[in-house]
């Protein structure tokens, strides 16, 4: 992993967020034009480990494990892939568990930020890498809602994007479910407004809650009790304070991210997701989409109770030639972008094309 400072970044809301660093990998050379960049961007907890084994630096293989490499369905004998930490996040790039310029974490200091200010770093990352004509953005989910971005504001700069399990803006099911799950976090008492660095306990129960309620948002009712029904885990018994084994499940997803993430980032990055909106300041929706001028392939899973379908029919329908979207067929709900690797890599193709000059 390498870090990039890019200094202050100007935030949508007018604030200015100083000293602004990005963590970033790359996959594969740049041409002596620089023109064969693919940004890979990640979803709510990921990071820029797109693929690889997990290691010393990262506790899991790479969320796009195989879909990057020599070969591979984006081919770095061909593509350069760049793939950096959100702003936000944890894992390397500036967020609410960085240390603020007088030397203390941000913590509750951490500004608002937007999907377009996560847009503004990496593009400020990418010209610190002297990048200026970008083959393809691709991303799902969160990753997905800064692709589409990007096609709005460096549409000039993009020759395709991938925007995968996603929709124009945040819908009230998932403003409901996200901020439940903040609510629950900052509920803990060890979250101390935010600003519980420092102080030796982090609020780890909240966020375990948060991430239970979050996973369940991310499969499907009939995954789980195909997989799960009422069964108990192993020999525990429920009726005597005992799990059953979808709550084992549960608590296994939770302790791998309380394990793995920032509460702090949890909390801005969920908020990030409930500001999505392209049409804010564009006269809407449909304006915004209908003025974008980068082919995109739209990408949907039939299972996803987050991201339903019809949102990306919505998409497909007003960005203008991007056609009907694809829809991936998965038992995996949400999580299907980051599990149904066969479908992801003819998507990848397939916006791939549209980058080759
Ligand atoms: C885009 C990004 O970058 S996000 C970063 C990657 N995403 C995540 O980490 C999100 C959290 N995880 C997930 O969403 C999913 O696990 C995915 C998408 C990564 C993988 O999905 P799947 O392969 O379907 O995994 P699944 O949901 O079955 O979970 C498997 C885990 O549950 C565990 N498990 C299964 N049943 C039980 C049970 N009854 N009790 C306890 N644990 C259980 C398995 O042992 C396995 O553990 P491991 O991950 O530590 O090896
Ligand atoms: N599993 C994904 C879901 C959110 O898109 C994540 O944790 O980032």
């Amino acid at each position: 992993m390498q870090r990039v400072s890019l200094g202050p970044l100007v935030l949508e809301s007018g604030e200015v967020l100083e000293d602004v660093t990005m963590a970033f990998q790359r996959w594969g050379a740049p041409t002596a034009a620089r023109d064969n960049v693919v940004m890979a961007l990640h979803a709510l907890t990921g990071d820029s480990h797109v693929t690889g084994p997990a290691d010393a630096e990262h506790r899991s293989a790479g969320w796009w494990d195989g879909l990057v490499g020599p070969g591979a369905a984006v081919d770095t004998d061909e593509w350069c892939v760049v793939s950096a930490n959100v702003l936000g996040g944890c894992s390397g790039s500036t967020g609410p568990s960085s240390i603020a310029p007088d030397g203390r974490p941000y913590g509750s200091r951490f500004p608002v930020i937007t999907v377009r200010d996560q847009v503004e770093a990496e593009a400020a990352l990418l010209r610190a890498l002297d990048v200026h004509d970008i083959a393809s953005v691709v991303g799902g989910s969160m990753g997905g809602a800064r692709a589409l971005e990007w096609t709005l504001m460096y549409g000039d700069f993009l020759r395709s994007a991938l925007v995968l399990a996603v929709g124009a803006r945040a819908t009230a099911d998932q403003i409901g479910t996200q901020t439940t799950q903040i609510a629950a976090i900052k509920a803990d008492p060890h979250w101390q407004g935010g600003d519980y660095h420092d102080s030796g306990v982090h609020p780890d129960a909240g966020l375990g809650v948060a991430r239970r309620i979050a996973h369940l948002t991310y499969r499907t009712e009939i995954e789980l009790d195909s997989r799960f029904a009422n069964l108990p885990q192993g020999e525990e018994d429920p009726r005597a304070g005992g799990r059953y084994a979808v709550t084992s499940y549960l608590d296994h997803q939770a302790a791998k991210l309380v394990n793995r993430f920032d509460a702090g980032s949890y909390v801005v990055l969920t908020d990030v997701l409930n500001h999505h909106d392209v049409g804010r300041g564009r006269g809407g929706v449909e304006a915004a989409l209908r003025g974008c001028r980068v082919p995109v392939v739209v990408g949907g899973i039939d299972s996803d109770r987050l991201y339903p379908l019809r949102l990306q029919r919505e998409l497909a329908e007003f960005l203008p030639g991007s056609g009907d979207p694809v829809i991936v067929h998965s038992r995996d709900g949400h999580d299907g972008f980051l599990t149904e690797r066969d479908a992801v890599d003819a998507l990848l193709r397939r916006t791939l094309e549209f980058a080759r000059r």
